[in-house]
């Protein structure tokens, strides 16, 4: 197997660099390459470090987290090399006492001598364990610090909300990303299509996305189409053939009239409305002329139970009479969950009306400012949605602006490393270590357990002390039914061994929902969700406390 620089991997692919081309070595903080610069005058560049990527609470109040971006990380690493213009910059940005050798070192690095392990791309995860585990050369490992967690932070907490989302949205319900204009920034919204879609949601409207990643593209129309028109005779071209191509409807528009005016007169919707809106039927006939088999409307332009749904209605009917079944609507003001239940009332009363086989189960779909809680209250309300088109408060992740993962030195030349703060959370968990997921009797994950790098393995069926890292009385037996060593090689450096295979964007996707269906549902639901246990093996806690004791100054009172 190779192991070095941008090769193939085992599929025989070359690792191509991070999918965003700003993604280079100089995308980190000055004070990495001051650090580099440092680390080398003192000669202790080449010094083997340690480093866990971790974050230490779960986002949106919640007590789970997806991870996502470690492939955009491997490549990142895979394809790490300073061009010559970038190290003249750093020779500019740097204080001029620096010495040339520096950058002639800075000419040869690579990640080559980097070793990295990780959680899989998908996985759901706790605060406190490693999600990445980097081992290499100081200096070099410094400067990927900012890199990754910028590919890290931004992509997990957005995968998260994604994942939220789809929680209260329920199973059966179509998600569709629509956020490409609200987001951060081209990367914002290219990165938000990405890892919504690895965390359940179906499609996205982002066609850029659509094409780098082969995510489902799905979308409407907008309010604009609808009143652009003014009225039926600016319809030219009125002709629509049937689906099966054996006859052809010379005036569609009269077709789409004739069916307004039996709706109008149908027993059951007597009286319930009037005159609709004559420039939005011309819109929706328009449309249906140039989708008759992707029929879908935008219903809320003038009035939806007095004009938009009948109008639909009427074009609908029209498209069935020539063999072409439409899609459905869209609801994007005004209360969702009243809505939607008229809408589906009106489909049944047409099918019912006028026999049309399944007319009743005309697919809505429903955008507008909606977030997790605007589904939680439609649920609770009771709707009639079948889709749900989401941006700003997805995208944006508006309900908590960043996951803060964080990256610590945990060991130097074999020497574990801690770092104290006065905040016990913040405290870090030194040494190289391995982390577990254990399993009960249920099939649910129980707890997550870090052990020293050479401490033995949890076994199946054998009881194993589960401690929690900082607080004594926390403590519990754990007999695992399953044992899953979380992380794996994903860059070996110059180790011997086998690097794990990138899988397909699909395939992350699948493993997430997976991951997400298995957890036990208190860990899930919204409110006061049961925190999931992380956990360190006894020798560790021993090791930490030691460490600890070891490196706090003991005060003096005077
Ligand atoms: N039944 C419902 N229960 C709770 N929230 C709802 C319901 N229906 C819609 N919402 C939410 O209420 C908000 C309504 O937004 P807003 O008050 O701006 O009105 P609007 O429908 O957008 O009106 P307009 O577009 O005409 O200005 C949106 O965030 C929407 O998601
Ligand atoms: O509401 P979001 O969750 O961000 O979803 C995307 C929104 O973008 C579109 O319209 P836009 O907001 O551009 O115009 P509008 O508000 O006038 O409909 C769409 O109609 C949605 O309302
Ligand atoms: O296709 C849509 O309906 C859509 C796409 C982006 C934003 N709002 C709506
Ligand atoms: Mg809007």
């Amino acid at each position: 197997m190779a192991a070095n620089g941008p090769v193939d991997d085992h599929s025989g692919r070359v690792l191509a660099g991070p999918t965003n081309p700003m993604v280079t070595p100089l995308l980190t903080d000055l004070y990495q390459f001051s650090m580099a610069y440092a680390y080398w005058k003192a000669g202790k560049h080449n010094e083997r470090a340690v480093f866990d990527l971790y974050f230490r609470k779960n986002p949106f109040g919640g007590e789970y987290t997806v991870f996502a971006g470690l492939e955009e990380c491997i490549r990142f690493i895979a394809n790490f090399k300073l061009k010559k213009d970038e190290i003249s910059f750093i020779r500019e940005s740097l204080p001029g006492s620096s010495e040339d050798g520096f950058y002639d070192y800075l000419r040869r690095l690579d990640c080559s001598d980097v070793e990295v392990y990780a959680i899989p791309e998908g996985t759901v995860v706790f605060p406190k364990v490693p999600l990445l585990r980097v081992e290499g050369p100081i200096a070099v490992v410094q400067l990927l610090e900012t890199p990754l967690l910028n590919l890290i932070n931004y992509a997990s907490l957005v995968a998260t909300n994604a994942a939220r989302h789809r929680f209260v949205a329920g199973k059966s319900k179509m998600l569709l990303e629509f956020g490409l204009r609200r987001a951060q920034g081209p990367d914002g919204g290219i990165g938000a299509s990405k890892y919504c879609y690895m965390g359940g949601f179906d499609a996205t409207s982002n066609v850029a996305a659509g094409k780098l990643f082969g995510i489902p593209l799905r979308g409407t129309h907008s309010h604009a189409f609808v009143s652009s028109f003014m009225s039926p005779d600016e319809i030219i071209e009125k002709t629509l053939r049937s689906s099966d191509g054996s006859s052809s409807c010379e005036d569609f528009v009269s077709l789409v009239q004739t069916w307004l005016n039996k709706i109008q007169r149908a027993n059951s919707s007597h009286g319930s409305f009037g005159e609709t809106n004559q420039s939005e039927l011309a819109a929706f006939t328009s449309y249906a002329l140039a989708f008759p088999n992707n029929f879908l409307a935008l219903v809320d332009t003038y009035d939806v139970i007095r004009s938009g749904v009948p109008n639909f209605c009427a074009v609908a009917l029209a498209l069935y009479d020539m063999g072409y079944k439409a899609v459905g609507i869209r609801l994007d003001s005004g209360d969702l969950a009243y809505l939607s239940s008229e809408a589906r009332k009106f489909f049944c009363m047409m099918e019912r009306e006028f026999g049309v086989l399944d007319f009743g189960k005309m697919s809505i779909t429903a955008s507008n400012d909606l977030n997790e809680e605007t589904l939680d209250a439609l649920n609770k309300q009771g709707h009639e949605v079948d889709a749900f088109g989401i941006g700003t408060y997805l995208v944006t992740c508006y309900a908590q602006a960043a996951l803060g993962c964080v990256f610590k030195l945990v060991e130097i030349n074999n020497q574990p490393r801690i770092k104290l703060s006065e905040d016990v959370t913040k405290v870090s968990i030194p040494c190289k270590k391995r982390c577990y997921r254990l399993y009960g009797r249920g099939g649910y994950p129980l707890v997550d357990i870090m052990t020293g790098e050479n401490e033995p393995s949890p076994k199946v069926e054998e009881q194993i002390l589960c401690r929690h890292p900082f607080n004594e009385s926390k403590r519990a037996y754990v007999v695992p039914q399953r044992v899953e060593e979380l992380m794996k090689c994903y860059w070996p450096g110059s180790a011997d061994k086998a690097r794990e295979e990138l899988p397909p964007l699909k395939d992350i996707r699948e493993r997430c929902i997976r991951q997400l269906e298995q957890m036990r549902p208190d860990h899930m639901r919204r409110l006061n969700p049961t925190p999931y246990k992380v956990s360190v093996s006894g020798k560790l806690y021993d090791f930490i406390h030691f460490l600890w004791l070891n490196e706090a100054p003991v005060g003096v009172l005077q």
